[in-house]
């Protein structure tokens, strides 16, 4: 399986492991759609409202509006973690509903998910945090070597291995939690206000890595309010209001 790297041994080698790696996530970018989509909570609360959505392979898409408008709710519902009330949710032609036990958690492999407060396992150091899913899902030690030093190497944290999540700063914590979501080179890779806690040059560093995957094939779908992040990217942008998406 190819890894993302920034920097290795020669050019040459960078050059091949990273064309290896943007062949890989190209072959399986991921086509996000809803149709339809409504989304009511069982205490009654309306997230989203015959809310439509085409995002095509290899797009960088952020989602804005205003906070409790349903940015989060869209993204749990993309990974199946939230279902919807009424519509449909299709992920690479798969109806994320119809998905149960192995198969959901097959799919869920094929997603890198990065939240606003990091959830890290403070008792795990950088690395562990980092390779801890990619044990659980059965690579071999070997395999896992082979992805975590160009992994934190991408986000800028490869002196930072073997430090606890609590003896680093915010940015810091965020890139690693980074680095778990992409060490597995996913196909689609979602950000629930990745930069929400962290100040304008840590946002920046966390786009250009998002960025980074992006260039790779990789389809990234980001969720912020920070609408001056927003205007230096250039991105297209989906604005979420009363329940409804419209492309701006
Ligand atoms: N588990 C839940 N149970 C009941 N209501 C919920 C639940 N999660 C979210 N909601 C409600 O659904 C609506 C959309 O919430 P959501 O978290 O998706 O908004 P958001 O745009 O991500 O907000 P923020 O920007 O503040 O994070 C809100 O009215 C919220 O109160």
């Amino acid at each position: 399986m190819p890894v993302l790297t920034t920097e290795v041994k020669t050019e040459k080698s960078v050059d091949k492991q990273n064309s290896e790696t943007q062949q890989h996530i190209s072959n399986t970018a991921a086509k996000v759609q809803l149709q339809s989509v409504t989304k009511t909570y069982a205490n009654g609360s309306h997230a989203l409202l015959d809310a439509n959505l085409e995002v095509k392979k290899g797009e960088f898409l952020f989602i804005t509006g205003p906070s409790g408008s349903g940015k989060s709710t869209l993204l749990k519902l993309l990974y199946g973690q939230e279902l919807p009330t009424q519509g449909e949710v299709i992920v690479d032609e798969c109806n994320v509903a119809t998905l149960r036990g192995d198969r959901l958690s097959l799919f869920r492999r094929r997603i890198g998910i990065v939240f606003q407060d990091y959830k890290l396992i403070n008792q795990r150091t950088v690395a562990e945090n980092v390779t801890f899913v990619l044990q659980a899902q059965g690579y071999t030690r070997k395999e896992i070597q082979r992805r975590l030093e160009p992994t934190l190497k991408l986000v800028g944290l490869l002196s930072k291995a073997d430090c606890f999540p609590d003896q680093l700063s915010g940015g810091e914590q965020q890139r690693v939690s980074i680095a778990r979501a992409i060490v597995s080179t996913p196909p689609l890779l979602l950000a629930d206000e990745p930069t929400g806690n962290l100040d304008p040059d840590n946002s920046w560093q966390v786009i250009q890595i998002l960025q980074k995957l992006n260039s790779f094939g990789a389809t990234v779908i980001v969720t912020t309010h920070d609408e001056q992040l927003v205007r230096r990217c250039n991105h297209p942008v989906v604005q979420v209001r009363n329940g409804k998406l419209s492309r701006k």
